[in-house]
């Protein structure tokens, strides 16, 4: 089998933020009016791995994805989007993404599929070499007790466990779990805010509660020179002799459109959840993926193995892959979605500079939700100083080329005010690799 082979990353820590901006505002299904009634299945493994639906308990709590991205066992729930769902007796109709998203009204039917929970196992896989960047957070202890609660973590892969099949989760319709979680999150809208930097800040993920730290001995006038840049709109060359170019564009599509795309997206991909173990501990990947690509392409980064899904299999892929070729005048084969759930999501820095990358991989990125901040640091820098920043915004635009992944690492920290859920959609092309 063909094999688009990454490298490390994805498990590396997020930073401190204060920040607070500008409104985002809120995707019609974190309303009220939302109901919840979806259903937890299985799916087949990825690549050689084997996976298995989890009732995966987490430590975080009021999340709305809890049904997508943190399996609790509540059973079946689907998200219903007001705007978007017109049920018509008990017909359900699935339109092509163009007809919703080009329609001025929002009164057409979307049929969405529950999306699966995979969690990838590594007991048999992982190697003791793995000594890839470790996350700060995230991890969970294996319970062994049977009544934990926690037994997806240590139950056998080949169980033939299914979350659908456990008579409690068969919970239907409107769950208490729904407005609760509404309201929560609802209460969690906290507005981003501006990129700020300070410069003395810990960098490599170390958290900033209450910490001392001290700038390490160099001239006043480094310190200056990392301040963080924050970027907006346009061209930005990263100022280091080389040819590193970055453009943003913020309103790539319109609220109107980012909104049907996020809701279309969030109701239609199957996420898998990786995850590896660690002596004791399993350790999540913080934020839930997707690979679309070739056919036969799996791709790997880390301990990770995505499977690969088509993008005529999925419409909203589709337009949007079309839409971000036409806009940027550059043509992907590929494309990494990510979820991050909350403000505990994130991806730690790396490059994408993996070899089925090519060389100066051109890469196109698609932000819907939640606006996140988006860092760059030199690579060259242990310290791992942020020296340019984006927001990047709900339905922005982002093409990194030339000598940005040899030379930069850029990142998405995790933060320590609330975020509601973003989904980033990178698009790459990607090469058979031997
Ligand atoms: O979420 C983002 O904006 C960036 C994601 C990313 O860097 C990646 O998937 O390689
Ligand atoms: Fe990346």
């Amino acid at each position: 089998m063909k094999k688009a082979v990454g490298r490390a990353k994805g498990f590396g820590r997020g930073r401190a933020s204060t920040p607070k901006s500008e409104n985002f505002p809120s995707p019609d299904c974190f309303n009220e009016e939302s109901s919840i009634n979806q259903s937890i299945s299985g799916t087949s493994g990825a690549n050689s791995l084997q996976t298995e639906t989890i009732n995966q308990p987490d430590s975080r709590n009021g999340s709305v994805l809890n049904g997508l991205g943190r399996a609790r066992g509540r059973g079946s729930r689907t998200v219903r989007y007001p705007n978007l769902v017109k049920q018509t007796g008990n017909s359900i109709e699935t339109p092509s993404c163009d007809s919703v998203l080009d329609s001025p009204q929002s009164d057409v039917t979307v049929n969405r599929p529950p999306p699966l929970i995979a969690l990838t196992s590594y007991e048999t896989k992982l190697s003791s070499s793995d000594n890839s960047t470790q996350p700060e957070s995230n991890t969970v202890q294996i319970d062994r007790s049977p009544n934990s609660g926690n037994s997806a973590t240590n139950r056998s892969p080949n169980s033939g466990y299914s979350a659908a099949n456990n008579p409690k989760n068969r919970i239907l319709g409107r769950s208490k779990f729904s407005a609760s979680a509404m309201r929560s999150l609802n209460k969690a809208m906290i507005q981003p805010s501006p990129i700020h930097h300070k410069t003395n800040r810990p960098t490599g993920g170390q958290r900033c509660f209450n910490f001392s730290y001290k700038e390490p001995e160099t001239s006043p006038s480094k310190a200056i020179e990392v301040a963080m840049q924050s970027l907006s709109d346009g061209k930005h060359i990263l100022q280091d002799g080389f040819d590193g170019q970055v453009d943003y564009i913020s309103e790539f599509y319109t609220k109107n459109k980012a909104d049907k795309l996020f809701h279309m997206l969030l109701g239609t991909l199957n996420f898998e959840a990786p995850s590896k173990k660690r002596g004791e501990e399993i350790i999540k990947q913080p934020r839930l993926s997707v690979w679309f690509g070739p056919e036969d392409m799996p791709y790997s980064y880390s301990y990770v193995t995505l499977q690969a899904h088509d993008f005529t299999s999925n419409s909203v892929m589709s337009r949007i892959k079309t839409d971000v070729e036409d806009r940027f005048g550059v043509t992907f084969n590929s494309c990494l979605v990510n979820l991050y759930r909350d403000n505990k999501d994130g991806v730690g820095w790396h490059a994408d500079d993996e070899e089925s990358l090519g060389y100066k991989p051109t890469i196109a990125s698609l932000s819907l939700g939640e606006t996140r901040r988006f860092e760059f640091c030199r690579k060259s820098d242990s310290m791992r100083k942020p020296v340019y920043g984006f927001h990047l915004v709900h339905g922005s635009g982002l093409l990194m080329k030339g000598d940005v992944q040899e030379r930069w690492l850029h990142c998405v920290p995790r933060e320590y005010h609330d975020r509601k859920p973003r989904l980033n959609l990178t698009f790459r092309t990607i090469y058979e690799t031997k």
